[in-house]
């Protein structure tokens, strides 16, 4: 029997609130500003990865939800990244002769994602951290996550975040080679466990620019980008590590729906103009608004990916002052019995009644239409190792759909 070596991960997605939006060099993805985001929980969004490695084996090959995906096989993405981590052993192994040289064997890889693939979830982002974590993992390196962040972002840049639980930036660096390009703990999801996520997916069928074309779009045709790459976002850099640090939520929430309006408005400003964002998504918006201005505080931030669906910070003090708002507006979708008691649900009707909702505080009621699904979810850890092993004794998938 040939000699195998197996490791299962599971990594989580990450929703910025500080945009990477723009690369200054494609191949090796980097980007034109820094960018800082939330970690979401794995016990509502997450990628299992399993990989093995076995000289037996006669190419990488890899299956996503249950069905081998050549074309993610084949990708430039993730030659670059398997490759990358191959050559971290290969120097492992010529400083130590006793290592077997797994990294000349080949590698299969099995992946699940618990959500929606593709549908603007962020799933490149988690996808791509666990195949790094997994790898890394299989291949015994040393290396810390920061440095494996290096090369999660070349498989896509967003990965690079989901590294690390918690609040994460992505440092831009300046180095052509990209050694200086990396993710780095911002606070540990320790320092502001209270931070809440609530998702609002919007009914959308795929979005028609891909993130990576379309921040090229904008690269090339938005005047406005080089304001919002050399002023605006290198000051927001800092202002939002501040506000984590001191958990200052009104500073965070404010800069978060003004980075999701900047980088929206450089799509329009590409030419041809980019739209993610749609009639829903804008409703979401002047909700947020109205319910912010009601209390005279703000308690909630909007922000949207390359995608009309909403993601809602919060603190969990204020969850009932929301989902007052929250819930009674969307209570018809799916997503809310599995998080709150049918007492807790009560409560959060109390407040308003619906007339009341809809006539005295001018809220449009047809926002629920635009939506197809409620996530609730927190700030979460970053990858986890696993006992969840989806790749069998073969080295294929145990799960096929
Ligand atoms: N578990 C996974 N393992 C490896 N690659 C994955 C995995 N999940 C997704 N991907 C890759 O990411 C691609 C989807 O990325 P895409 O940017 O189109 O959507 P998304 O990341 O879900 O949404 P968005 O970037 O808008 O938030 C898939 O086609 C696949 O190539
Ligand atoms: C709007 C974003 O979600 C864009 C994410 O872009 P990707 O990381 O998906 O792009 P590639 O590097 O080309 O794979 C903002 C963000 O996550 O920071």
């Amino acid at each position: 029997m040939s000699e195998t070596y197996t490791a299962s991960i599971t990594a989580p997605v990450n929703i910025a609130t500080l945009k990477y939006w723009g690369k200054r060099d494609t191949s090796l993805n980097l980007p034109t500003n820094s960018s800082i985001s939330v970690t979401l929980d794995q016990a509502d969004l997450k990628t299992t990865t399993s990989a093995m490695t076995s000289s037996s084996f006669t190419k990488d090959r890899l299956w996503l939800n249950g069905e081998e995906d050549l074309q993610l096989s084949q990708s430039k993405r993730l030659t670059q990244v398997l490759s990358n981590l191959r050559l971290k052993r290969k120097e492992k192994e010529s400083k130590d002769a006793s290592l077997t040289k797994i990294s000349e064997w080949f590698i299969h890889i099995v992946s699940i994602n618990n959500f929606p693939t593709a549908a603007g979830l962020a799933s490149s982002a988690a996808g791509f951290a666990a195949l790094v974590a997994c790898v890394a993992k299989l291949l015994q390196l040393d290396d810390d996550m920061t440095e494996l962040s290096k090369i999660a972002r070349q498989g896509s840049g967003s990965a690079c975040r989901s590294l690390f639980g918690g609040f994460v930036a992505w440092e831009m660096g300046e180095k052509a080679d990209g050694s200086d390009s990396k993710a780095v703990e911002v606070a540990p999801l320790e320092h502001w466990p209270q931070m809440k996520a609530c998702v609002l997916v919007a009914c959308a069928d795929k979005k028609d620019v891909s993130s990576t074309s379309g921040m090229q779009l904008t690269v090339n045709t938005s005047d406005l980008f080089q304001k919002r790459i050399t002023e605006v976002v290198p000051q927001r850099f800092e202002l939002m590590k501040e506000s984590i640090i001191n958990r200052d939520f009104e500073l965070f929430a404010d800069l978060t729906m003004k980075d999701s309006n900047s980088f929206h408005a450089t799509c329009l400003d590409s030419y041809p103009p980019i739209f993610y964002m749609n009639d829903t998504s804008r409703k979401v918006v002047r909700l947020v608004h109205k319910i912010n201005d009601f209390y005279g505080k703000t308690i909630v931030a909007y922000t949207f990916d390359a995608g009309p669906n909403a993601v809602l910070y919060y603190l969990e003090e204020n969850e009932d002052k929301l989902m007052s708002f929250i819930y009674a507006m969307f209570k018809d979708l799916s997503g809310w019995e599995a998080k709150f008691s049918g007492e807790q649900l009560a409560k959060f009707i109390q407040n308003f009644e619906e007339p009341k909702l809809e006539e005295t505080l001018g809220l449009d009621m047809d926002i629920v239409k635009g939506c197809s699904r409620v996530i609730l979810t927190r700030a979460g850890p970053g990858p986890l190792v696993t006992d969840d092993v989806l790749i069998n004794e073969q080295g294929l998938p145990k799960f096929t759909k």
